[in-house]
């Protein structure tokens, strides 16, 4: 680490991050997501070494403890990192309950959530996202109107409230508090192109012609 980086690193506040892994991946026939490997390296490893980059601590957030054992021995790899998990309160209740769980869990005040089937997530733009949501409510990104990247996104803890409500009305998609809450940042993605100009840092890995479209051969290696 240089001069440059570590004063950087010093001045900033301790940040969170969230894992969303609760899903069942019914698309890809119910495998693991986090744990498809490509490269000798998990998605999952390979999230985490790019979110320690620019986080201080990450929650995994899983629906339950059988789950958990199932992600546990990533821990292994990051011995020297803070690495907690969080349960989902409601069952199946998708992204917008691991959130929840996740912010209530985070020790920051904003915290940068994402997919676990990620693999690319780019550290610069987690960064760009902190710096945007700083004194705000949100930080999202935007490629147009009305199209967003929500599951990757800084979000602080007065979504939680939001959430509730949304939940209590009967929604459960991501944007329904987002569009609640007051004070939202929407970072174009043209602006995101100058650091990542292929945009991988939103690929995730829905299905198998996903995997197979990104890694070529992976197919082989995961024995699907
Ligand atoms: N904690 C938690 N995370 C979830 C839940 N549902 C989905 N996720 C996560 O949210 C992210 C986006 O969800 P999807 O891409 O739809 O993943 P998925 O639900 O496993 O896949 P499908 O079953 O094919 O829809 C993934 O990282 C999931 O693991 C949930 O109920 N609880
Ligand atoms: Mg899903």
């Amino acid at each position: 680490m240089n001069k440059k980086t570590e004063s950087k690193e010093q001045k900033r506040s301790f940040r969170s991050a969230i894992v969303l892994a609760g899903g069942r991946g019914r698309r890809m026939g119910m495998v693991e997501k986090a744990l498809l490997e490509f490269e000798r390296k998990t998605i999952l490893e390979r999230l985490l070494e790019n979110l320690f980059r620019v986080v201080d601590e990450v929650i995994l957030s899983v629906r339950d403890n059988s789950q958990k054992e199932k992600l546990f021995p990533v821990l292994d790899k990051f011995p020297d990192r803070e690495i907690r998990f969080c349960f989902d309160s409601l069952e199946d209740a998708g992204p917008l309950e691991g959130i929840r769980a996740g912010l209530l869990e985070s020790r920051s005040e904003n915290s940068f959530v994402c997919a676990g089937d990620m693999p690319f997530v780019n550290p610069e733009i987690v960064d760009l996202l902190f710096e945007k949501a700083s004194g705000h409510d949100a930080a999202i990104p935007r490629w147009e109107e009305r199209m967003f990247e929500p599951l990757h996104a800084v979000y602080s803890k007065k979504m939680l409230p939001e959430i509730e409500k949304a939940f209590e009305r009967g929604k459960h998609s991501v944007l329904a508090p987002v569009f609640q809450m007051q004070d939202v940042v929407f970072v174009e993605v043209s602006e995101i192109r100058e650091f990542d100009p292929e945009l991988r840092t939103f690929v995730n890995i829905n299905t198998v012609e996903d995997l197979e479209n990104m890694i070529g051969h992976a197919k082989e290696k995961v024995g699907l």
